[in-house]
């Protein structure tokens, strides 16, 4: 018996304790000039911090938006390395949004870069690409597993120019009939079930990316069916800046709905570094007062 507790159950423990706001940490151009912090690694990793500052007890995870760390290099990993590391210090569930995939053996590396105890990139969990393939991401989850890592693999994304591919019906495979969103949704369920301790588990720790901006329906993903046991996180961008309004979290995701991640970036980091602690805390609110 394995004593590394898995992701899923941390993401539970997370929820029950703050709810299930995620504060996205997306260092915008604009934003850090609205902080008085200038676009160079320092004013990321300044953003990066005080954002952990005013996270931390407050709410329970934060995913940082690799991109915007990736502009400036080198020095922009670093910044984001002492980031993660805070965060990751202070408690924080960090879900590295850095969306990778390839063939299994390079994806496996990303793996290895994101959810490697003690890599200088760790996090809790990533985004992940499986848009090469299901099988393409089988190493990268295993070996989250086996370390109690989570992934969140792209289904049906926030951008409405997603819809043409990931609305795509499959012609072949097992799932053939099937959107891509909804074949890579239904992967994920089995992938969880097929784990030793499914039946005991209430949250699995592979989850998938669903957008609140979006019609899921119309992206073939069943809502209406019994939630799949043990139940599929659902890492959800859209609220807050792109429009998704919290009241409606339960039509837009249906039985689904218990295993959202509300994650917002721009409406929460717009209130500032003075008011970002306020902000949170009010977000918070909002979420633990909106049903599932
Ligand atoms: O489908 C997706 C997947 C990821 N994102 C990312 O989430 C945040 C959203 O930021 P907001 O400021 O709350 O709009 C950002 O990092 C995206 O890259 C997404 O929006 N949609």
């Amino acid at each position: 018996m394995s004593d590394v507790t898995p992701f899923g159950d941390r993401l539970e423990a997370v929820f029950a304790a703050y709810g299930r706001l995620c504060v996205g940490i997306d260092p915008h151009a604009s934003l850090l000039d609205q902080w008085g912090l200038p676009d160079s690694a320092e004013g990321l990793r300044e953003f990066g911090l005080r954002t952990i500052d005013a996270a931390a007890g407050r709410v329970g995870i934060v995913k940082p938006q690799v991109a915007f760390f990736e502009r400036h290099g080198a020095a922009g990993y670093a910044a984001l390395e002492r980031v993660l590391a805070e965060a990751r210090d202070a408690g924080l569930i960090v879900i590295a949004d850095v969306k990778r995939g390839d063939i299994g053996s390079s994806v496996e590396a990303y793996g290895q870069a994101w959810l490697t105890p003690g890599s200088s990139l760790e996090a809790d969990a990533m985004t992940i690409s499986a848009y090469q393939g299901l099988g393409s991401i089988a190493g990268v989850l295993e070996a989250a597993e086996s370390t109690g890592k989570g992934a969140f693999v792209l289904a049906a994304t926030s951008n409405p120019e997603a819809a043409a591919i990931q609305r795509a019906v499959l012609q072949q495979s097992s799932r053939a009939g099937s959107t891509v969103a909804q074949a890579v949704t239904s992967g994920v369920v089995a992938w969880n079930q097929g784990r030793a301790d499914a039946a005991t588990r209430g949250l699995g720790s592979v989850g998938v990316v669903l957008g609140a901006t979006i019609d899921l329906r119309s992206s073939g993903i069943d809502l209406d069916v019994d939630p799949p046991r043990p139940g599929l996180p659902v890492l959800a961008p859209g609220f807050g800046h792109q429009g998704a309004e919290l009241r409606d979290l339960r039509a837009i995701f249906g039985s689904l709905a218990a295993g959202v991640i509300v994650s917002e970036s721009r409406s929460i980091l717009g209130a500032g570094p003075d008011g970002l602690a306020e902000a949170i805390t009010r977000r918070v609110g909002d979420v633990g007062a909106t049903s599932v």
